[in-house]
C-alpha cells in the first residue's frame, strides 16, 4: 500500500471529475502493482445535506490522518456561500491542513497551441507556475457585515509571506530560475510588506534566482500579452485566485488546470482550480483533465510515485494530441469516454 487518500468528491461536476480521477488512479496503480486506499468522505453541499456541516468532524479527521486529500469541487446555488466559509467548508479544510502554498501550473505544450485562444506565436512555449498564498489575506481576515456597511480585513505577517515565497524560489530553482512577485504595492500596506519580505528572503537565500515585481493590474494584461515571458508567478491569496482562472484560459479551458496545495509536511490537498460548474453539472460535459493532472501531482508530491504520475500525464497528453477531448476544448468526448480512453492508453 503506497498511500491513504482522503477522497472528497464534493458537489456538481466535482463528483464527476473526482470519479474519473479515482478510475484512472486505480488503473495506473494496478499497472504498477501498487495499491491505494481511498477513504471517501462527504464534504461541501453534500455534507450540509447529510449532516448540516460542510466539513464534518469525521471528514476532517480522515483528511488529517491521510497521506493526501483528493478533492473534486464544492458549492452551488443551493448552499450559497456556506460550503466555503473560513471556519468551515473549503477554506476551513485548507486552513486545518495548513496548506499555505497553492501551486497552479499552466502550460500550452508544443502541439497543443490549437486549444489556446492566443495567436500561435504567443501561445507557443507557455509554461508558468502560479504560487498562490492560500491560508491568509482577505479570505481569512475579520469580517463585518451590516446592512449598509461591510468590511473585509486583509492581514499578512512577514512569516506568512516568507514561507510561501520560499516555496516559489525553490520551485524556480528547479525550473527556469525566475520569479515574478505580484502585488499592489502602490496602494496596499499588505502589498508593501509582501514586497519587502520577498526582497529580504531573495537577498538572504535566493540571490541566484532572478526576481522582479509587478503590480497586479499590469500583470493581468501581461499574462495575455506575453505569457511565455513568465516562469514562477508568486502572489497573495485573492490575486492568485483571479490570475489563475485568467491564466487557465491560455491553455484553452479552466477544465485543464490542476492544483496542489502544500504545507511543511508531505501531505497535500489536490484539486482542479475550477468549481462545481452548476451550468454543466450532471450532463457528462465536464473536462476531467484538470482533476486528473491534480491526481498525478498527488502521486508525485505526496505519495512519492513519480513514475505513476508521469504515466498518467503522458496518457493525458497522448489523448489530447490524438484529438480526444470534451466540448470545452472543441472535442466530442464525454467526461467518462475521455476517462476510459485515458485508462486504456495508460
Ligand atoms: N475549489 C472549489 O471547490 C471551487 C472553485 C471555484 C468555485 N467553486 C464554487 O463552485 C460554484 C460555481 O462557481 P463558478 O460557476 O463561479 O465557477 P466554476 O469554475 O464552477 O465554473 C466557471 C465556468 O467554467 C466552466 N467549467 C468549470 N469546470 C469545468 C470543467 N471541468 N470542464 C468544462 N468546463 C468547466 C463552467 O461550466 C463555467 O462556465 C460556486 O459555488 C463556487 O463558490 C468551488
Ligand atoms: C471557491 C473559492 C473559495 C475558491 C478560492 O477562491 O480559493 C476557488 O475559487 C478556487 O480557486 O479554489
Ligand atoms: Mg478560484
Amino acid at each position: 500500500m503506497v498511500g491513504k487518500i482522503a477522497f472528497l468528491p464534493g458537489d456538481g461536476v466535482g463528483r464527476e471529475v473526482a470519479g474519473a480521477a479515482r478510475k484512472v488512479l486505480v488503473a495506473a496503480a494496478q499497472k504498477y502493482g501498487v495499491s491505494l486506499e481511498f477513504n471517501e468522505c462527504v464534504f461541501g453541499g453534500a455534507a450540509i445535506d447529510e449532516c448540516g456541516d460542510p466539513l464534518p468532524e469525521q471528514t476532517k479527521t480522515v483528511c488529517l490522518e491521510a497521506d493526501a486529500v483528493l478533492l473534486g469541487a464544492v458549492g452551488g446555488p443551493k448552499w450559497d456561500g456556506a460550503t466555503i466559509r473560513p471556519e468551515q467548508g473549503l477554506l476551513g479544510l485548507r486552513s486545518a491542513l495548513d496548506v499555505y502554498a497553492n501551486l497552479r501550473p499552466i502550460q500550452v505544450a508544443k502541439g497543443m497551441e490549437g486549444f489556446s485562444p492566443l495567436k500561435k506565436e504567443i501561445a507557443t512555449d507557455v509554461d508558468l507556475l502560479i504560487v498562490r498564498e492560500l491560508t491568509g489575506g482577505l479570505y481569512f481576515g475579520k469580517r463585518e457585515e451590516g446592512m449598509d456597511t461591510a468590511r473585509d480585513e486583509c492581514l499578512y505577517t512577514r512569516a506568512e509571506v516568507t514561507r510561501v515565497a520560499r516555496i516559489a524560489f525553490e520551485a524556480a530553482r528547479k525550473r527556469d530560475g525566475r520569479v515574478t512577485s505580484v502585488d499592489k504595492a502602490n496602494v496596499l500596506a499588505t502589498s508593501r510588506l509582501w514586497r519587502n519580505a520577498v526582497n529580504e528572503l531573495h537577498e538572504k537565500d535566493y540571490a541566484d534566482v532572478k526576481l522582479d515585481h509587478m503590480l497586479v493590474d499590469a500583470m493581468s494584461m501581461k499574462l495575455i500579452q506575453a505569457p511565455s515571458s513568465f516562469d514562477v508567478v508568486l502572489t497573495e491569496n485573492l490575486f492568485g485566485d483571479i490570475l489563475s482562472d485568467e491564466a487557465s484560459v491560455l491553455s484553452g479551458s479552466i477544465g485543464l488546470a490542476p492544483s496542489a496545495s502544500l504545507g511543511d509536511g508531505r501531505r497535500g490537498l489536490y484539486e482542479p482550480i475550477h468549481g462545481s460548474a452548476p451550468d454543466i453539472a450532471g450532463q457528462g460535459k465536464a473536462n476531467p483533465v484538470g482533476m486528473l493532472l491534480s491526481a498525478a501531482m498527488m502521486m508525485r508530491f505526496s505519495l512519492d510515485q513519480a513514475e505513476i504520475a508521469s504515466c498518467i500525464e503522458n496518457a493525458i497528453s497522448r489523448a489530447l494530441a490524438a484529438g480526444r477531448g470534451t466540448g470545452d476544448i472543441g472535442g466530442k468526448d464525454s467526461c467518462m469516454s475521455l476517462t476510459d480512453y485515458i485508462c486504456e492508453t495508460l
